[in-house]
């Protein structure tokens, strides 16, 4: 007996009936062993004493508000290396795929990246016996019309009304307020974007309110996710202070936002909690630099300018000339300043622990340029996947709550002494962090709302 086998292109649309998946385009790849797809949310689970895993698929490119949760009985786990050099285990799934009009089983990993934006990498094992590539071809066993594709994820009404949810910030097509907008309407909230330039209050103790431009009352909203750039920290607490006196939940209150915003009443926090940072001073007098420098230990050490964020403000001073120049330059500029002792072993790595109500939900490696000491991303640094230590963890979660803070980013240094604290940011970014671990961050600081409002969804158990 012959088997027929299929002429495939270099893309085809496959479809997953045991996981909900009408159709998600993939990368054929005979160069590939295994076949993955791109999986969010990945949760083991039992059922019956097996194995299960919880994962959600967005099969659709360039679009994360079409997403399907998919369960299925784990077939295997499986070291893989990433490109980071690291090695992590894979969950492995059996399900059967359509293509065309033949369906078989294959075996899928679950990866937690997109395969060159593609959602689906086809590997040569599922191909075997069925499928012959030419390269030249794409959908060669069939396509997919827009109008097609949207008919098969017609969108889901959530059957229960959602909370109201206001995203106060300044530029609705930043990357991470359109994730957090995009996470709480994709658990069925309606989400609002306050430009807080367009808020404006009124100051009754008896009755607070806010407006917004066009002179619409503010009265409706169940919670506030601040994201105050730190320019607009003044205004922008404020707001937040009178959503929180009108009773609106506030993911990240007023109060703890201020205290992170200031860099030095942040650090004695820290410090009060027994969190150790790296040896800093502070002076307002111009007279004794040459005792600060001792101070942190004498050159080279770090300048840090209060006002500063993203690497800008941050300066190594090499030798102790070089440190005195800068202090002098930046004093008689009335800047306030931090002087700092260097960690050198670093080696122009930090890692940033996104802390989302009392856990580390995700955690990336910063690391700077070559010849560069500052790991931010705004610096031309890059991120990887890493595994914060126990040790690490519990800083970042200590830090958080020392600070009062809901949500932050908890940055820490590795130096010869153990883990450092660094600093903790209130609005961190959400890029850097989803982009590299595949996380739905966005959606855990929905979920924090949620619970803290009690408020809970249909399809949750
Ligand atoms: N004491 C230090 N020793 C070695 N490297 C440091 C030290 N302090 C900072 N760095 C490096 O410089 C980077 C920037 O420093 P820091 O985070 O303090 O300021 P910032 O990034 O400008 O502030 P923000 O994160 O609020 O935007 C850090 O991420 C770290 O890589
Ligand atoms: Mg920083
Ligand atoms: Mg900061």
């Amino acid at each position: 007996m012959t088997i027929e086998k299929n002429l495939c292109g270099a893309e085809e649309w496959c479809k997953f009936p045991q996981l909900a998946i009408p159709a998600i385009k993939a990368r054929v790849d005979s160069g590939a062993k295994t076949s993955a797809i791109h999986a969010l949310n990945i949760q083991p689970f039992q059922r019956d004493g097996v194995s299960w895993v919880r994962f959600d698929v967005c099969p659709l490119q360039d679009n994360r508000k079409t997403l399907v949760n998919c369960e299925a009985p784990i077939f295997d786990r499986r070291s893989v290396k990433s490109s980071s050099g690291s090695s992590e285990k894979r969950y492995v799934i059996k399900t059967s795929i359509a293509i065309g009009d033949q369906s078989w089983d294959v075996e899928l990993t679950l990866a937690n990246r997109d395969a060159m934006g593609y959602r689906m990498l086809l590997g040569r094992e599922a191909m075997s016996g069925k499928l012959i590539v030419d390269p030249d071809q794409s959908f060669a066993l069939g396509n997919y019309s827009q109008e097609q594709l949207s008919e098969l994820y017609v969108p889901r009404k959530s059957p229960k009304k959602g909370m109201k949810i206001g995203v106060l910030a300044s530029n609705p097509n930043l990357y991470s307020n359109r994730r957090i907008i995009e996470a709480g309407e994709e658990r069925g909230h309606e989400m609002v974007f306050l430009n807080i330039k367009h808020c404006y209050m009124k100051m009754d103790a008896g009755n607070p309110e806010v407006h917004y431009r066009g002179g619409k009352v503010l009265n409706d909203l169940n919670a506030v996710i601040p994201r105050i750039r730190p320019s607009m920290t003044f205004y922008g607490c404020a707001l937040t202070r009178q959503f929180e006196s009108m009773g609106v939940f506030c993911l990240n209150t007023a109060e703890a936002i201020t205290q992170s915003r200031d860099k030095l009443h942040s650090l004695q926090l820290l410090f009060e909690s027994k969190i150790d940072i790296p040896i800093t001073g502070f002076a307002n007098s111009p007279l004794e630099t040459d005792d600060l420098i001792d101070m942190v230990g004498g050159a080279p050490l770090i300048i840090k300018l209060l006002e500063g964020t993203q690497g800008r403000g941050v300066v190594l001073a090499e030798t102790k000339k070089a440190a005195e120049s800068v202090i002098n330059a930046f004093k008689s500029l009335k800047a306030d300043i931090l002087v700092q002792e260097f960690i050198k072993e670093a080696n122009g790595k930090d890692i940033r622990c996104f802390v989302v109500d009392g856990k580390v939900v995700a955690s990336i490696q910063r690391e700077a340029e070559p010849g560069e000491f500052r790991a931010n991303i705004h610096q031309g640094g890059t991120a990887s996947l890493i595994s914060p230590t126990a040790d690490e963890k519990k800083i970042a979660i200590k830090a958080a709550k020392s600070m009062g803070l809901q949500v932050a980013g908890v940055d820490i240094i590795r130096s010869a002494k153990g883990p450092l604290l660094l600093e903790v940011n209130s609005s961190p970014g959400l890029e850097g962090i989803e982009g590299a671990t595949g996380k739905d961050v966005a959606g855990l600081m929905i979920q924090a709302i949620e619970k803290k409002l009690k408020w809970k969804t249909d399809a949750s158990e």
